[in-house]
């Protein structure tokens, strides 16, 4: 039968970018994105802008939401210091064979750990599974209607504390209009809006950051 795109994109992985080497991977996907098959990674534009929050976060505990085939994954990773941890959480199994299969290619593997799961079932398990305390950081870029659901939630788990940064892909293209309202009106949030554009397009997009203030 016919592979699939996250197939697809691994074997370009696999057959161009140098084994061991974070930024080929991702320029690799970037490439492949542009010129063979476009995909939902967050890609180069906005993925600088991830990027240079993670640098100024420098989290010990990292969270991201919606692995894919693990482009943000590597991105966030190769930027995280020894001894720190992002734990990344993929509900498609076929998605998450995908995606480990990136994060070794980019020797990544020690740095991160890929859970498989549904948020609402693996978010209270948090703390039991990874012995963490809270999250300094939480990238979020899943299913759009998830993403207000899943942060009450941390906020519920105690996940977050006082200066835990979220921040979140897609609030304009596909759009969380529920989450933006939340995050920008809630007395529990500082927000501030990153103007981008949709991953290789030039529609536009933007990334959401917001300060937990407890
Ligand atoms: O729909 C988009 N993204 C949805 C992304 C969804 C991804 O998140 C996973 N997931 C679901 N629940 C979890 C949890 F939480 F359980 F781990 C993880 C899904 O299996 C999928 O791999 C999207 C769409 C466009 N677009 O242009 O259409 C552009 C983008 O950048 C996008 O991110
Ligand atoms: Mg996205």
């Amino acid at each position: 039968t016919r592979s699939t795109r996250p197939q697809r994109l691994l074997k370009a992985v696999q057959e161009k970018a140098m084994k061991g080497d974070p930024q080929s991977v991702i320029s690799t996907i970037d490439y492949f994105c542009r010129h063979s098959e476009w995909a939902m990674n967050v890609g180069d534009e906005k993925g600088s802008i991830l990027d240079s929050v993670v640098c100024e976060v420098s989290p010990t505990t990292a969270l991201e939401l919606g692995t894919y085939c693990g482009y943000s994954t590597v991105r966030i990773a190769r930027l995280l210091p020894p001894g720190t941890q992002l734990i990344t959480l993929e509900f498609n199994p076929a998605f998450a064979a995908v995606a480990r299969q990136v994060i070794e290619y980019a020797g990544l593997h020690n740095k991160v750990c890929l859970v498989e799961g549904a948020s609402g079932d693996m978010i209270p398990k948090m703390r039991e599974m990874f012995g963490i305390k809270t999250f300094d950081f939480v990238f979020l870029d899943h299913w759009k209607d998830r993403y207000l659901p899943d942060i009450k939630l941390l906020e519920g788990c105690q996940l977050l504390r006082k200066g835990s940064i979220l921040l979140a892909d897609n609030v304009i293209c596909p759009g969380t209009p529920e989450y933006l309202e939340y995050v920008r009106n809630s007395p529990h949030y500082k927000s501030m809006y990153y103007k981008s554009h949709l991953e290789y397009t030039k529609v536009e997009d933007g990334l959401e950051k917001s300060v937990f203030l407890g």
